[in-house]
């Protein structure tokens, strides 16, 4: 069984070839370097996990090798073969940041022990370094906000010049525009993405159960506490904390969190310390908080708090071009794991998805592919896959359609049976049965306009 793949540097063949007969007896997959040249190659090139080096090589010296592998290859370990009482090479061999070093020929029974423990560490540091990147992959990145259009490439770019530092930014967008999802990319291009990302709908509580999410309390505060808890602002502690729907914070709770803000101190419900915090705050919402600022329902100087970064994120009605990209990433992403037969979408699908209005932005278009998914009995979505009220092309400029209401199931179906007419008004009131006064009647009090598909 292989233990670890070893890299010996040593130009004497005599000590190469002992040391390798060791080493490949032990079990470790042995690769050899007569000098730093080919030493370098084979570290680009195979999968090393730790190197045995001398330090009189013949194209430079191992002591100063060990500054450059560690530089590129942070996880491979270092183990020094130094000449019999040469002190100021084994020390600075270690500054460079090599493991350990042996004497050469004396230290011979070290060598295993210490392969042992150089490879524990190796080991180890590949697993952190696995669970950090584990950590902040938990979260969206920049690269997973699909768009090419000007506005959302507008809005990333500032995202992500706010990202790195602490400035609370401010997402403002229509429900479903992505607003959580750059909260998280931002969180996890700033230098807070090994600590948490908490995120609070600020619209989901009353006043009194968002108050003690958000700040903590006290046992004994108020009926029904038992414990003391800790809040959101405190489990976020040097992270980033995310309130969705600030517009809905009640306002005495806005002048709390404000003072979060400009102290990084905070009470908890039912205590009198203060306590410290270090977090950033993204907040969120799809109100107009100007309008809310006016009527006395959100408080200004928050709102100059917050606003240090605003980034406006489009609705999907205003990037119909980035729909086909999206449609694509949903498809890919959807595909992965079931409805493994589909392969893509046909053109006309996807006109008509950019046809659609979108009033629930990305996360509708996501929920239709998926649907379109389940029902597909093909290779490709067509337009039979998607839901009925989608298939016909709908130019009704006025208020969204409701399922429930009945002028508006009138007005699609009227809508429907002019597409299938294609547009021929007589034998459209002929089907409804109706007179055509009728028909031009209601075409105009729905403002019912000609498909252009
Ligand atoms: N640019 C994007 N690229 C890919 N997926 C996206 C993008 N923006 C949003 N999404 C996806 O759309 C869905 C809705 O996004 P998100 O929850 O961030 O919206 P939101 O604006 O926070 O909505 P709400 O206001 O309702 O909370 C999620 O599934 C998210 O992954």
């Amino acid at each position: 069984m292989t233990i670890a793949n070893v890299l010996l540097v040593e130009d004497e063949n005599d000590v190469r070839l002992l040391l390798k007969r060791v080493l490949s007896l032990e079990g470790f997959v042995v690769y050899e370097a007569e000098n730093i040249k080919t030493a370098s190659k084979l570290l680009a090139n195979e999968n090393i996990d730790l190197v045995l080096c001398d330090v009189k090589l013949p194209d430079g010296n191992g002591v100063e090798f060990i500054s450059k592998i560690k530089a590129a290859f942070p996880y491979v370990e270092i183990i020094v073969l130094t000449a019999y009482g040469n002190i100021p090479d084994s020390v600075q061999a270690i500054k460079n940041g090599a493991f350990d070093y042996i004497t050469k020929a004396n230290d011979n029974q070290r060598i295993l022990p210490l392969l042992y423990r150089a490879l524990e560490k190796v080991k180890l540091e590949k697993r952190v370094a696995q669970l950090e990147k584990q950590a902040a992959d938990r979260y969206a990145n920049f690269d997973s906000i699909i768009g090419k259009s000007l506005s959302i490439t507008q809005a990333k770019t500032l995202a992500q010049m706010a990202a790195p530092t602490d400035a609370p930014v401010l997402l403002l967008g229509e429900t479903g525009a992505g607003k959580e999802v750059f909260a998280q990319a931002i969180h996890s291009a700033s230098k807070r993405n090994m600590k948490t990302f908490l995120g609070l709908n600020c619209s989901a509580f009353g006043k009194d159960i968002l108050e003690s999410e958000l700040f903590g309390h006290k046992a004994g505060a108020f009926t029904g506490a038992n414990k003391d808890k800790k809040g959101l602002i405190e489990e976020a502690n040097e992270g980033t904390l995310f309130l969705d729907e600030i517009g809905e914070m009640p306002l005495d709770l806005q002048a709390k969190l404000l003072r979060v803000l400009e102290t990084s101190e905070f009470i908890k419900v039912g205590d009198t310390k203060q306590l410290k915090v270090n977090i950033r705050v993204i907040a969120a919402t799809n109100r107009d908080i100007q309008q809310d600022i006016s009527n006395g329902k959100f408080r200004e100087d928050l709102f100059y708090r917050l606003n240090l970064v605003t980034i406006n994120l489009p609705s999907l009605r205003e990037r119909q071009d980035d729909i086909p990209l999206l449609a694509e990433y949903f498809v890919k992403k959807l595909t992965r794991d079931a409805y493994q037969q589909v392969k893509g979408m046909t053109n006309a699908f996807v006109d008509r998805l950019q046809k659609n209005e979108w009033r629930g932005n990305i996360r509708e278009l996501r929920n239709v592919i998926e649907r379109s998914l389940i029902v597909c009995r093909g290779t490709e979505l067509s337009i039979d896959n998607l839901p009925v009220e989608l298939q016909y092309h709908t130019t009704l400029k006025s208020n969204t359609l409701s399922a429930f209401d009945l002028s508006s199931v009138e007005r699609l179906h009227i809508h429907r049976v002019l597409q299938y007419t294609k547009g021929n008004k007589t034998q459209a009131a002929k089907l409804l049965n109706i007179s055509s006064a009728t028909l031009y009647r209601k075409i105009d009090e729905y403002k019912i306009e000609e498909s252009q598909s």
